[in-house]
């Protein structure tokens, strides 16, 4: 089928994208477990009432092998703890589609790991590309002290996979301040790593 080609107007303030054909957010209800610091995560949702942390507007023109699903990503800036607001995070549920990032406004990360447990970390300013290479578990974090903007694209069907940081406890790095204005990286001590069938598995999903 022809499509009709599409432009959407991305608004950096808002984090919003015209035309899109969906919204979904998540507060901080919605991210339990994620944090290490759980005595804070309780503490901060009974004090601030459950804030927005991240919204999400993309446009999907359908699920098809070969198209594109784009968007616009608001996170706003906060701290569980020592431990900056992140995404959920996931691998690809076809793990060798990729996902490129643009950041629009605000300073954070992308925090990867590599199925076998290789961290990496792509900081993401205003103007930076971030490409996401097939197989990396992806996360998003905000380092600094306003909204984190960034525009995405991705297969349109990636799909994605949250449970592979469920079931390692987590990703094995956690990004904390580092008591100077800036972050660090600190090992999660519940970190369970993937065995050799787990890592060969994920390695050869795809279609
Ligand atoms: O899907 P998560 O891990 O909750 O994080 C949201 C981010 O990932 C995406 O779903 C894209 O893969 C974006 O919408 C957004 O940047
Ligand atoms: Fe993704």
């Amino acid at each position: 089928m022809l499509r009709e080609p599409v432009s959407g107007i991305v608004t950096v303030s808002a984090g919003g994208l015209g035309g899109k054909t969906g919204r979904y957010e998540k507060r901080l209800s919605d991210l339990a477990g994620l944090y290490e610091d759980t005595a804070a995560y309780e503490e901060a949702l009974a004090q601030l009432g459950d804030p927005l942390v991240y919204a999400v507007e993309d446009f999907r023109p359908n699920d098809q092998p070969g198209d594109l699903i784009y968007g616009v990503t608001r996170m706003v800036p906060g701290r569980i703890g020592d431990e900056f607001f992140l995404t959920r995070g996931h691998i690809h549920a076809k793990a060798d589609r990729p996902e490129f990032y643009y950041g629009q406004q605000g300073k954070g990360l992308m925090q990867l790991e590599s199925p076998a447990g290789e961290t990496r970390i792509v900081e993401i300013g205003p103007q930076t590309i971030c490409y996401v290479p097939p197989y990396w578990i992806h996360r998003s974090v905000n380092v600094g002290e306003e909204d984190l903007i960034m525009v995405f694209a991705y297969p349109s069907d990636s799909g994605q996979d949250y449970g592979i940081i469920e079931s390692s406890m987590g990703m094995r790095h956690r990004v904390k301040v580092d008591g100077a204005g800036g972050w660090k990286l600190v090992e999660n001590p519940a970190y369970q790593p993937r065995d050799r069938a787990t890592i060969n598995a994920i390695m050869t999903r795809y279609e």
